[in-house]
């Protein structure tokens, strides 16, 4: 996973293609797919509990974004999964591999990451690493919404790329810290946008979405909506991602620059 410091340029949002009406499902031009009322609020319920339980020793402790790894554990030194640590998935989420919108074997997960985001904590923005995982990329969000940003990562800004974390404290279970400030801003014209990611919701990245942008979600207490301002409240979401096997390990997309 590659980490980009992002331009402050005004969000820009490409209508989208409607393929359902009846819950939403959306598809935009650089292969996003946002599938509205994914899973029920009882679900969304169940998985809120079992991420609490499943932290609980924890608790106390997780100030910033937590995270609970199933399947092999994603390691986040090195951005890909662990060769050591695993653990089974448990019901409540392998039930929701019938739903996906699965095109073959590539598109049904078998590593699940959940993570829990409190008012004022986000991810930087990256590049999920595309030779480890196939190339569909599932983010269920749940517990609130939260606003998405996703940008084209140019050559001109890929340079200055920052290198994934190869000697993080705290093992593969803990997300690394959010990124220090960024020293200077890249001055670039670059198609970048925010999206609305409602509670429930399930996002496909494919396509140039997954390989050439980055995507990632600012450490913000209050979102502007309009001329209003509104409390962010707890979010949590659910990564899935299908680890390439052994023969398939690398990558020769057309975006070399972001490639890792
Ligand atoms: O929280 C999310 O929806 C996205 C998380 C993510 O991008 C990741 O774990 O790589
Ligand atoms: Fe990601």
């Amino acid at each position: 996973m590659v980490e980009c410091i992002l331009a402050k340029i005004q969000p820009n949002h490409p209508p989208p293609t409607i393929l359902s009406i009846d819950p939403p499902i959306h598809e935009f031009s650089n292969g996003l797919i946002l599938m509205h009322e994914f899973i029920t609020k009882e679900e969304e319920e169940e998985m809120i509990r079992e991420y609490h339980i499943a932290t609980a020793s924890r608790d106390g402790r997780v100030l910033k974004r937590g995270a609970v790894h199933y399947g092999p554990h994603f390691d986040y030194t090195t951005f890909a999964v662990s060769k050591s640590a695993s653990t089974p998935p448990p019901e409540y989420l392998t039930r929701l591999l019938s739903r996906l919108p699965a095109r073959d074997d590539r598109d049904i997960p078998d590593q699940y990451t959940l993570q829990h985001y409190p008012p004022g904590t986000g991810i930087p923005p990256h590049v999920d690493t595309h030779s480890a995982f196939e190339e569909t990329i599932y983010s269920l969000s749940f517990g609130a919404s939260t606003r998405m940003d996703f940008k084209l990562c140019g050559e001109k800004e890929s340079r200055r790329l920052r290198l994934p974390k190869r000697s993080l404290g705290g093992g593969s279970e803990t997300p690394p810290p959010p990124p220090s400030p960024p020293v200077e801003t890249i001055e670039e014209k670059a198609e970048e946008w925010e999206l609305e990611l409602p509670a429930r919701s399930l996002l496909l990245m494919r396509g140039p979405s997954r390989y050439g942008y980055t995507h990632g979600i600012k450490g913000r207490k209050h979102d502007q909506a309009g001329p209003r301002l509104v409390a962010r409240q707890d979010r949590y979401s659910l990564t899935m991602r299908k680890i390439k096997p052994a023969e398939r390990i690398g990558c020769d997309c057309e975006f070399s620059h972001v490639c890792s």
